[in-house]
């Protein structure tokens, strides 16, 4: 009877696409300053981040997760900002563990701080972790990082997640003349360590990072520059909507991964709802507002009210910035919401 009910509250958008990832930010606060996500000129020391009593509690983002799981999310993702930011998060990750029907906990992080805090975040229930990381050359990533972090930490944090049993992942977005010579040392380096390293287009997410599509590589071109020295055959996806396009080094079962977002977008399998910290809900990376769902859990609404709700907005979904985007290379002219703001 419960299968039956889940099954009749699933919704798809006005495409036709189904509701299956919620990717959740814990808090707006990072101790990174990239300079393509908040740059140290903008978000300096008078930027005001929210306050604590804005933040959704955990209690009330477990909610909305038992609230979605029941409309077809299965997958979740914490973000942030940096999530290990958020105090207790191994506490969040328990509760979101118990709800019925989410089968997937990942997150995604700087790695500044996961070898202090990924033995209890795995103990939690979390299942994966992906790690950005834009070079291995010492002053390029403190420069890129624009706090001065050091990439030993960073790699550290990816072997302690791994000896913990995460199924770990890299992330490096890739812009033009800043980090292109470190490709292929980050390629040949994760090939050895045996993680998958997943190479992103740079966007132009936010109002504040300056994006031009002349900084954007295709990821045609960084494949093309790996295959050359590293031979790579296609991939299966693993599943309907997967983000990056799967690569294998021939002759063994280690991958690679491409993000390409601006010369391949992929909104036509878009199934990602994003939750800001403040407890907004955004139907896409590139929207100008979310709705506010804080408001509504803290009035008393019920968990059927709450459904409702969400069922509704999600049903009217029309949202393909990439896709539109792909026509026009100056990026569209609009208010973006700020990928720290919402997590990426
Ligand atoms: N334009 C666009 N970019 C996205 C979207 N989802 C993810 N990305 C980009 O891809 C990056 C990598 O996503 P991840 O956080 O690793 O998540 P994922 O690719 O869904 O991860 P897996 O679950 O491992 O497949 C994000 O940081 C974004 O930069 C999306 O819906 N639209
Ligand atoms: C906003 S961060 C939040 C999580 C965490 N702080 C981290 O860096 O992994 C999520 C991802 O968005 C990516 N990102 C941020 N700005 C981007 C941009 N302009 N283009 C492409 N990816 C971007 C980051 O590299 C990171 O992999
Ligand atoms: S990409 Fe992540 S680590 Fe870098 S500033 Fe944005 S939120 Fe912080
Ligand atoms: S641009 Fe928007 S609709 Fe397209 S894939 Fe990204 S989040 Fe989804």
């Amino acid at each position: 009877m419960i299968e039956l009910e889940s099954q009749e509250n699933k919704v798809v958008d006005s495409l036709g696409r189904p509701l299956r990832d919620l990717r959740i930010s814990v808090t707006d606060k990072c101790n990174f300053r990239c300079t393509y996500c908040m740059p140290a000129e903008l978000f300096g020391p008078d930027y005001e981040f929210l306050p604590k009593e804005k933040l959704l509690s955990f209690e009330e983002i477990t909610r909305l997760v038992q609230i979605f799981s029941r409309l077809g999310v299965e997958k979740i993702r914490l973000t942030g900002g940096e999530p290990l930011m958020r105090k207790n998060l191994d506490s969040l990750v328990g509760m979101i563990k118990q709800v019925e029907g989410i089968d997937d906990i990942a997150m995604t992080t700087n790695g500044s701080l996961l070898s202090e805090k990924v033995n209890a975040l795995k103990q939690a229930g979390l299942k994966r972790v992906t790690v950005s990381l834009d070079s291995l050359d010492v002053g390029r990533f403190g420069q890129l990082n624009g706090r001065g972090y050091q990439v030993e930490d960073i790699l550290h944090g990816i072997e302690v997640a791994a000896a913990a049993g995460l199924d770990v992942k890299v992330n490096m977005v890739v812009q033009r003349g800043i980090n292109d010579q470190d490709i292929l040392p980050m390629a040949k380096y994760f090939f050895e360590k045996g993680h998958t390293l997943r190479f992103i287009e740079f966007m132009d997410v936010g109002n504040s990072n300056g994006w031009k599509l002349d900084q954007v590589l295709p990821s045609r071109s960084i494949l093309e520059k790996i295959h050359e020295e590293m031979p790579l055959e296609p991939v299966e996806p693993n599943y309907y909507g997967e983000v990056a396009s799967r690569y294998r080094y021939k002759g063994t079962d280690k991958e690679i991964g491409f993000i390409s977002s601006v010369t391949q977008a992929f909104c036509s399998t878009c199934t990602r709802a994003r939750i800001s910290a403040e407890g907004h809900l955004y139907l896409c990376l590139f929207a100008s507002g979310g709705v506010d769902l804080r408001t509504p859990l803290r009035e008393g609404k019920t968990d059927e009210e709450m459904l409702e709700m969400i069922r509704k907005i999600w049903e009217k979904r029309e949202d393909r910035y990439s896709e539109i985007r792909l026509s026009n290379t100056t990026g569209l002219d609009r208010k973006k919401v700020e990928m720290s703001h919402i997590g990426g």
